[in-house]
């Protein structure tokens, strides 16, 4: 693609009034105040979730009263929206964003988490990051497009689940069921989880645009040991507890296998190796020399180490009855992250082996494969978009690289409408921005929302370019 440019007959500027510039945020600390949390499966802020359908309705009435938008909630509180462009020869596309949030414990906070306060140029609060920034950036920007008088030539879906951070089973996989009933395919989504990532990397001044081309897959593993109860008072020599407890501890001394020779964190390296000084540059363009090195030095950092391999966290412990009972059983629930190189069942094959006793039993609660890697070659619409997009809105950003998201996200749903999944929040991510996420004082400053509402606005313009993507298969 030559210079990357799509560029269609007349564009809209994406020049927002200061008027304009305070109804963005104002909108966003409306978002922010509804306690839409999810604490589990079965329990969910209901009423907030219903809440935030009707404050959307009240921020964004272009959106929902344009003739060419289709708008249906899915699952009682998600929302489709089907925005119809005028060339129906151009393969449709889908921006998706989440509105449910993480619990948040108040007394922690240096800002109450539903306040939505603007302090020192950031809105802070729970969602200001995952992911109620994105919600509202779409939505805003497609209403000042609206406003503007816009009709796209390319038609979009917009997704906005209730669910996300407890699976999505009741908002995105039913959406996507409803889009594959439709017949629907897309030319790519774009969902959270990349971003620009500034101060990663030590001795990397310059930030760089991260945009993750798969996702790691899960298993939710319990592990479980029986043993025949009795009184304490004359034990045996192993118990429940002591056997579980053992290979507990097998499973967190034992790391998965070191991935890093056929991981994205590699290409991400390498790509870099320019930015950096002598002697990083020449370690880093020589790879195949100091690779070992440099894979050891990765595995002491969490976030690296999270890149290069499948992880295991022990996260839940269950044993014991009472103080002079011998436990008749143990239980233990694992939370595995696969490196998008592994499957589930070479994973499961590994653990058994680290944890090599009979008595120890293993009942999987839920498990899948890591999303297949979405091409990025000239072809890939997607990635195209997002880095054209990147490269006039970030100027200032001149790498753009593939990556991996660590954790899950709602694209894992649409699997079946696209090979081009894309994940990427155009904001800027510091370390202890990144600790915010799921963690305490989560916020987002004033300008890189704004930024985020411009992004999108350009995004939604570049994809009605002509181009068709060639289809494209997926290689692990
Ligand atoms: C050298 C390069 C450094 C790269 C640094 C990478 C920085 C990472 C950037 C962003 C990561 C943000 C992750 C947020 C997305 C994950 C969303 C999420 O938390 N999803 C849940 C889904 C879930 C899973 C299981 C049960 C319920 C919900 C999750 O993954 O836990
Ligand atoms: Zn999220
Ligand atoms: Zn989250």
């Amino acid at each position: 693609l030559k210079g990357r440019e799509f560029h269609r007959a007349s564009r809209i500027p994406s020049e927002f009034s200061e008027e304009e510039l305070v109804a963005m945020k104002e909108a966003l600390k409306g978002a922010i105040q509804i306690p839409t949390v999810s604490f589990s499966h079965e329990e969910s802020n209901f009423t907030a979730l219903a809440e935030f359908g009707e404050y959307i309705h009240k921020v964004f009435p272009t959106v929902f009263n344009t003739s060419f938008i289709q708008h249906e909630v899915v699952g009682n509180y998600s929302h489709l929206f089907t925005i119809q462009g005028s060339e129906p020869r151009l393969q449709p596309y889908m921006l998706m964003a989440h509105f449910d949030v993480v619990p948040a414990h108040e007394e922690d906070w240096e800002v109450a988490p539903f306040s939505g306060l603007e302090r020192d140029g950031f809105i802070h609060g729970r969602g200001t990051l995952d992911n109620k920034n994105s919600v509202m950036a779409i939505l805003q920007a497609l209403e000042l497009l609206l406003t503007r008088n816009y009709k796209p030539r390319r038609s979009f879906f917009i997704t906005l689940g209730h669910d996300e951070e407890v699976s999505g089973t009741n908002g995105a996989q039913k959406m996507s069921a409803l889009l594959q009933a439709r017949g629907v395919q897309l030319a790519f989504i774009v969902d959270e989880c990349g971003f620009i990532l500034d101060g990663f990397i030590p001795n990397l001044q310059k930030p760089f645009a991260m945009i993750s081309i798969s996702e790691k897959g899960a298993i939710d593993l319990m592990l479980q040991v029986n043993m025949t109860p009795g009184h304490s008072s004359a034990p045996p020599k192993e118990t429940s507890i002591g056997i579980l407890s053992a290979a507990l501890s097998r499973l967190e001394q034992t790391p998965m296998p070191n991935m890093f020779k056929s991981g994205m964190l590699k290409t991400m390296l390498q790509q870099l190796a320019s930015e950096f000084s002598f002697p990083t540059n020449i370690v880093l363009r020589n790879l195949w020399l100091f690779e070992p090195l440099v894979s050891r030095v990765l595995e002491r950092n969490d976030v690296t180490n999270a890149l290069i391999r499948t992880t295991t966290a022990l996260t839940m412990y269950n044993a014991g009855v009472k103080v002079n009972v011998i436990p008749p059983v143990a239980k233990a629930t694992v939370n595995i992250r696969i490196h998008p190189a592994q499957t589930v069942v070479e994973v499961l094959e590994l653990i058994k082996n680290i944890v090599a006793d009979d008595r120890v039993q293993f009942h999987v609660l839920r498990a899948f494969d890591p999303l297949p890697i979405s091409p990025i070659d000239d072809q890939a619409l997607g990635y195209q978009m997002l880095h054209q997009t990147i490269q006039s809105v970030f100027p200032e950003v001149n790498i753009v690289t593939p990556g991996t998201c660590i954790g899950n996200t709602d694209s894992r749903h649409y699997t079946n409408l696209t090979t081009g999944i894309y994940l990427f929040n155009p904001v800027y991510l510091q370390p202890q921005d990144f600790r915010s996420i799921h963690g305490i004082n989560e916020k987002i400053s004033v300008q890189g929302y704004q930024t985020q509402v411009k992004f999108i606005f350009e995004l939604i313009q570049n994809s009605d370019t002509d181009r068709k993507p060639v289809p494209h298969l997926h290689e692990l």
